[in-house]
């Protein structure tokens, strides 16, 4: 059948289709699964949350390009809590001081962190190819790639359901991040599904909004996959050259 020609789902039916596309989240990813159940070793955990930091940066900065692109105050005047979130506002210090708390927590020094040093060039890519999809799309495009965060509460929780009793070692200061994005991720897929759910309304536009979905479950994926080969089978970037983190930090 012709891309034109696909039949359109009704709005229910499109956001069973948007929400079934959860079967493909990274809570289903072995390193993630290693986490929740306890497998890991606090050089993994360590590894995950430095190269997560990463993630955590440029979201601000995908969250800024599609407010760049919106031409619609009554959207940009919404999207605009996501960059507070994350940046922080009056007495909110914000998600990526949490997410440094929780390095903190785990072992990490804030320095180490910041500098970027752990961040693999897998994950690097990866977190790149979010932020600059959401420059060059259309902003109802860049929203739609946002709704993998339908599956975030989830994941947020089970964290917060299995670290403490897994992982003693860490500091249970550093939970904050987890319980912070519970309210803030069910509160920003809703405003992201209606802004998916009103455009994306022909078959081909709908077949269009679940591979941009792909791709997103594609980054995510991507991210814990570099991770496998460096923490889990010890197998770095230029592992068979040397034992140096030679890799860049960003340009
Ligand atoms: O820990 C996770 O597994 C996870 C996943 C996702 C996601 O599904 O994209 C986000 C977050 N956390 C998160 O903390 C967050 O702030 C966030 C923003 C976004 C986005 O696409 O705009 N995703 C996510």
């Amino acid at each position: 059948m012709n891309a034109d020609t696909i039949a359109a789902l009704s709005r229910p039916e499109f956001e069973q289709a948007l929400r079934a596309k959860g079967q493909f989240y990274h809570i289903h990813h072995p390193y993630h699964k290693a986490m929740y159940s306890g497998q890991c070793t606090p050089e993994q955990i360590r590894g995950w949350v430095a190269n997560r930091y990463y993630y955590q940066i440029q979201i601000p900065q995908k969250d800024a390009a599609i407010m760049a692109n919106c031409p619609d105050p009554s959207v940009r005047r919404l999207w605009l809590q996501r960059i507070l979130d994350h940046d922080g506002h009056d007495g909110d210090a914000g998600g990526i001081e949490a997410w440094l708390n929780l390095a903190e927590a785990v072992g990490l020094t804030r320095e180490e962190v910041i500098d970027e040093r752990h961040v693999l060039p897998g994950v690097r890519f990866a977190v790149d190819a979010y932020r600059n999809f959401a420059r060059q799309a259309s902003w109802q495009e860049a929203a739609c790639s946002s709704l993998t965060e339908l599956f975030a509460p989830e994941i947020h929780q089970s964290r917060l359901a299995s670290w403490p009793q897994h992982y003693p070692w860490i500091d249970p200061a550093g939970y904050g991040y987890f319980r912070k994005r519970l309210s803030e991720a069910r509160r920003d897929v809703e405003h992201g599904l209606t802004i998916t759910l009103d455009f994306f309304v022909t078959g081909a536009q709908q077949n269009r909004a679940l591979e941009i979905l792909q791709f997103k479950l594609d980054i995510l994926w991507s991210m814990l996959d570099a991770l496998t080969m460096a923490y889990l089978h010890q197998t770095p970037p230029f592992h068979t050259v040397t034992d140096q983190a030679v890799w860049h930090r960003g340009l």
